[in-house]
């Protein structure tokens, strides 16, 4: 044992598979490319292979390891790991049981143990600290390299519960990494979304298979890998600044609105079919062009129109593959999202369909009625009549603590609407530590906003109103310049609505000219950019 456990580096975890190397490649020039290129962590996992030559490779990547002085783990095989006297060894729930491992393996060997369910943590944390060293988390996302891998992908949100359950039984010597599908698009959102609940513990290192080993360029896709882990190329989310949360003020808002005004931005909304007449016309009042496209093929053009946007709504019957498309398309150009979950938790159909999508993408904003915040914070299941809110929730203490969750799970500016709407900015600036997680930020520590103008109950008497919200945020964060704050767009486009929806409740002669005078107000609001004489206010709760 030459590696003292501490100072082990989990930041890139190469795991072998001799089954997937492309033509003029070997195991061992593999696993070199990667170990001269940023690998700090290596497996052997060769499922197919006979003991002997297991035992020969095995020998080779170990000679290859201590050259770069990265620690060798090996997978299932106590016996050859004993027998090659490497660093580690890693097993699963399927092999041999943890403290039969240990006790074969002596005090000063790794293990390694796979995990995907807080009572597999809570197991770990009885045994104490001389058991299991680190964990693999997963399966993240789905994967070709494991077969008949029987847990269904957790997503990043799954990962947070398993960061959270080691927190809570104070796990605290246990490292972890993340496993199953991860490639140079989504490594920073999982290492930026996973951070536990009390902000202290974030994953480890990223541990992967086919991006180095079946890769044709190993030693170029290990160096992708690692620039990305250390944060030296910054790829995901949207290139907009985050501001300092101050409450924005008049100038702030009128600074937004200038510059919507004179970028224009292209807003594609993938948008349920009520919705699409009316948010294409919200969006026009704001200056803002709508394009109301489900075309899979043109997204990747879409996306890098200058200042486009896409506005999510979950309402829509856009096929599955279409909308992934999307978000992959938007997050891979850095442009922004918005996310509307239609009846999150009404149905477990809608439930499973927005959080697969939500483990999919990163989001600038989340934007939901209060039963579907409340849903996907995990408080309440949701009790959905339908789409509509449950509004015997809302008591403003559970809102508010709702929409930080939200904000904080999903590194995202969450907004809860109703008569009171709330705002959280749960982004850090989109900055991301590698096992530092928000260095203690956490949910408690987050400010809430609240956005009032008395209560405006014909809002509810037209359709659509909820999800042309949704419009007019992505008008107003699409619309923002480089050195914009996001965060001032999204308060902005709540008390321009909320402002305009008032305006127009106190002119309509019924919910039919409430319609149209909602679109004037806008359209009127926007185009004077006066903010000081909007009717909605601001405030920190
Ligand atoms: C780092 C890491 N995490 C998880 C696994 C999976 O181990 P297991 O569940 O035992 O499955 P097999 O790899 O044996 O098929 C791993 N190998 N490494
Ligand atoms: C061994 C293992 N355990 C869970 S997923 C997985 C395979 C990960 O492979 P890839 O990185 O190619 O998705
Ligand atoms: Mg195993």
């Amino acid at each position: 044992m030459v590696f003292a456990k501490e100072d082990v580096d989990y930041s890139l975890y190469l795991v072998t598979d001799s089954g997937m190397l492309p033509e003029g490649t070997t195991l061992c020039s593999q696993v070199e490319a990667g170990l001269q290129n940023g690998v700090t962590l290596v497996q052997i996992r060769e499922k197919e292979t006979d003991t002997k030559l297991f035992i020969e490779e095995a020998l080779e990547v170990k000679e290859l390891c201590s050259k770069y002085n990265v620690p060798l783990i090996i997978n299932d095989r106590i016996d050859v790991a004993m027998a090659i006297k490497a660093d580690g060894v890693h097993v699963g729930q399927d092999d041999m049981p943890i403290p039969m491992v240990r006790d074969l393996v002596g005090p000063d060997m790794i293990i390694g143990w796979s995990v995907g369910k807080v009572s597999e943590v809570e197991q770990l944390a009885k045994w104490g600290p001389h058991l299991v060293d680190y964990i693999g988390i997963g399966t993240l996302f789905p994967t070709q390299t494991k077969k008949n891998a029987k847990k269904v992908p957790m997503g990043p949100q799954g990962a947070i519960e398993i960061l959270d359950a080691l927190e809570a039984s104070n796990a605290t010597w246990c490292r972890t990494v993340g496993i199953g599908g991860l490639h140079p698009d989504n490594i920073q959102r999982v290492l930026y979304q996973c951070t536990s609940t009390n902000g202290n513990r974030s994953l480890d290192g990223i541990s992967l298979v086919s991006d180095i080993m079946a890769s044709t360029d190993a030693a170029g896709s290990t160096r992708i890998l690692r620039a990305l882990i250390d944060n030296d190329i910054f790829k995901f989310g949207n290139d907009l600044k985050v501001g300092n949360n101050a409450t924005p003020d008049v100038n702030a808002i009128h600074s937004v609105i200038e510059q919507v005004s004179q970028n224009r931005p292209l807003v594609q909304h993938v948008t349920n079919k009520v919705h699409q007449n009316f948010g294409a016309n919200v969006t026009l009042a704001l200056g803002s062009s709508p394009i109301m496209s489900e075309i899979e093929s043109e997204v990747g053009e879409l996306c890098r129109i200058p200042n486009a946007t896409l506005l999510l709504n979950t309402g829509s019957v856009a096929p599955i593959e279409m909308v992934k498309s999307a978000v992959h398309a938007y997050n891979e150009a850095q442009r922004p999202i918005v996310f509307d979950p239609v009846g999150y938790s009404a149905t477990t159909t809608r439930k499973s369909l927005n959080d697969s999508l939500l483990s999919y993408g990163q989001f600038s904003c989340i934007k939901g009625n209060s039963s579907e915040i409340l849903g996907l914070s995990g408080l309440n299941s949701g009790s959905m009549r339908g789409v509509d809110a449950d509004t015997s929730l809302n008591d403003a203490s559970l809102l508010a603590q709702a929409t930080k969750i939200v904000a904080f799970k999903f590194k995202t500016i969450a907004v809860c609407t109703g008569e009171v709407d709330y705002i959280c900015d749960g982004t850090f600036g989109g900055a991301f530590q590698i096992s530092k997680a928000t260095d203690g930020a956490s949910v408690d520590s987050l400010i809430v906003y609240t956005v009032q103008n008395g209560n405006i109950p014909i809002m509810g008497d037209i359709t659509a109103s909820g999800c042309s919200l949704g419009s007019t945020i992505a008008s107003l964060i699409g619309g923002l310049s480089p050195e914009g704050s996001v965060f001032d767009a999204v308060v902005s486009a709540v008390l321009l609505y909320k402002s305009a929806g008032k305006n127009a409740s106190l002119s309509c002669e019924g919910s039919g000219s409430f319609n149209v005078q909602l679109i004037d107000n806008l359209y009127q609001l926007f185009h004077e950019n006066e903010p000081s004489k909007w009717s909605a206010t601001v405030q920190k709760l």
